[in-house]
């Protein structure tokens, strides 16, 4: 595992070090998931481990929210399992799943527009421990903005810094993974860059899995140290990141 903890960010986010030896953090084994009668997840199946960032491509529709949202308790899948840790999720709500730390960045953010910058930060602390109730320093380190607007309110915020300010919140969380649904997504390339580094940062400094969908390929090339691709529900495509650049893989990501 990589420790690099620079001064910056000596207080901050907990390192997973106590689960070592387990390098696999996360595993979805065969899993289906149905809106109605429409079957969005086939049979999936991909594993996430410690000190990686696991990147899940795929065109519009295919099911990379679905995935997220089965991994994170927001829709009951209808078939196979998911276990964290060794431990099954299945079954388990929203809030518990966070408790154990999977820390969740929706598509499209999901900021609350009403409340501030600080506030936002503060429903993180849902499911801690009081004496954990803290905003890790690590947090402005990455995204100085949102110290300098901590008491504007979220609504006010560029939909950049929404999308810091909502990797921000997920870090309040103290995960031990930490899931994004497409973060680029409607993003200027400077903050998209930032954003990119964050997620290094996260990896390499507390040795946090990251599981990561997108659209955006070469943002995934870039970041990925194990990529799967999606198409129609189902993975269609597993290796490391150099293997996007092979005409099988361009072949279901070209529109
Ligand atoms: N709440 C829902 N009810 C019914 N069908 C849904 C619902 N959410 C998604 N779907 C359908 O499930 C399929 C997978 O959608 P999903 O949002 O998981 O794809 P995606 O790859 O994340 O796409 P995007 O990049 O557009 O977010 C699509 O056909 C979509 O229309």
């Amino acid at each position: 595992m990589r420790h690099r903890v620079s001064p910056p960010f000596q207080r901050g986010l907990n390192s997973p070090a106590s689960f070592e030896g387990a390098r696999t953090m996360l595993t979805i084994d065969n899993v289906n998931l149905h809106y109605g009668a429409a079957q969005a997840l086939r049979g999936v199946s991909l594993s996430a481990d410690m000190g990686k960032i696991t990147c899940v491509l795929g065109r519009n529709g295919v099911g990379k929210s679905s995935l997220l949202r089965a991994v994170t308790g927001q829709h009951p899948t209808s078939g196979g399992s998911i276990t964290f840790q060794g431990e099954t999720l299945d079954g388990l709500a929203p809030y518990r799943r966070a408790k154990l730390g999977v820390g969740y960045v929706p598509q499209g953010r999901e900021i609350f527009p009403l409340l501030t910058v600080k506030e936002n930060l503060e429903t993180g602390f849902a499911p801690l421990p009081a004496r954990d109730r803290n905003i890790p320093d690590d947090i402005f380190s990455l995204f100085p903005v949102l110290q300098s607007m901590l008491s504007r309110r979220g609504g006010d915020l560029s939909g950049g810094q929404q999308q810091q300010l909502a990797i921000g919140r997920a870090m309040v969380t103290r995960p031990k993974i930490l899931v994004l649904d497409e973060p680029t997504e409607g993003i200027q390339p400077s903050i998209i860059k930032d954003i990119g580094r964050a997620i290094r940062y996260l990896r390499d400094s507390t040795g946090m899995a990251i599981l990561l969908v997108e659209q955006y390929l070469d943002f995934c090339r870039e970041l990925a140290d194990q990529v799967y691709i999606m198409d129609r529900g189902e993975i269609v495509h597993e290796g490391p990141a150099e293997t996007l650049d092979t005409p099988e893989a361009r072949r279901h990501l070209t529109v």
